[in-house]
């Protein structure tokens, strides 16, 4: 991303963002609440337009086409709720050529969704898991995830974080996801972004976070967030 802005209406919602995404990470995109990461997630998934600046993807602007290599996750709870699991991946099979039924329904079995079911009659808990399974049933380049673990109780998250690693091939792939669980995802993530009032704070790697500052991410994330909060407010 070079130099990106977007507002709503005449609210500026994200402003100078310049951030570069490797492939082959696994990323939590962290902020408070308002702080625009719904909406840098879908700048990134060509669903919002910038209102300048630019998505570069592979030194190419993104387009309609570069969607097929990103599977964005949405945190709409509102998903398809006349459909049962097993008719929506039969949908996604339509609609994306990389989706694969069998491996969208290893991992629902994985997560223990019941695909008979409507999916208007499942728990908030099980339409995030079965979105999860219809995003990873996609062979993408980029999982962009907003929100995945809302309504997961901490046992299933357990579950979900592990199943992330399973069926994604990290060597070819990059999750970014949204999350206010750092503590979750913690132990799987190589980066992690700070967005505050529509900047990018801090993008670090975990590692150095651990070699330079001696923390643990959460850690990290608390005390840095909170002393830029003090720091600007003062
Ligand atoms: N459709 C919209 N129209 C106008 N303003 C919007 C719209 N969607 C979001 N906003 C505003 O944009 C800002 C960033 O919202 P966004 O949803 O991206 O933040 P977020 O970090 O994902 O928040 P949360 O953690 O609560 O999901 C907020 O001030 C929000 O009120």
């Amino acid at each position: 991303m070079k130099n990106l802005q977007f507002h709503y209406h005449k609210q500026p919602v994200l402003q100078n963002v310049n951030v570069q995404i490797e492939l082959g990470k696994i990323i939590a995109l962290v902020g408070e609440n308002g702080s625009g990461k719904s909406t840098f997630l879908k700048l990134l998934a060509n669903l919002l337009q910038p209102s300048s600046g630019q998505i570069l993807l592979n030194g190419s602007e993104t387009t309609r086409g570069s969607l097929a290599t990103i599977a964005f996750m949405s945190d709409d709870q509102r998903f398809y709720p006349y459909l049962t699991g097993d008719q929506l991946f039969t949908f996604f099979e339509t609609q994306f050529h990389d989706f694969q039924k069998a491996k969208a329904r290893e991992m629902a079995n994985y997560l223990r969704i019941d695909l008979t079911k409507k999916i208007s009659k499942m728990s908030k808990g099980n339409i995030s898991r079965l979105k999860l399974a219809a995003t990873f049933g996609r062979d993408a380049s980029y999982y962009l995830l907003d929100e995945p673990f809302s309504g997961l109780d901490p046992l299933v998250r357990e579950d979900v974080v592990k199943s992330l690693i399973q069926f994604v091939d990290l060597e070819k792939a990059t999750i970014l996801m949204s999350t206010h669980e750092i503590d979750d995802v913690s132990r799987i993530i190589d980066e992690i972004m700070v967005l505050k009032d529509g900047k990018i704070i801090a993008h670090e790697n975990v590692d150095d976070v651990r070699s330079v500052h001696g923390m643990e991410a959460k850690e990290w994330f608390r005390s840095f967030y909170k002393s830029k909060g003090r720091t600007e407010d003062e």
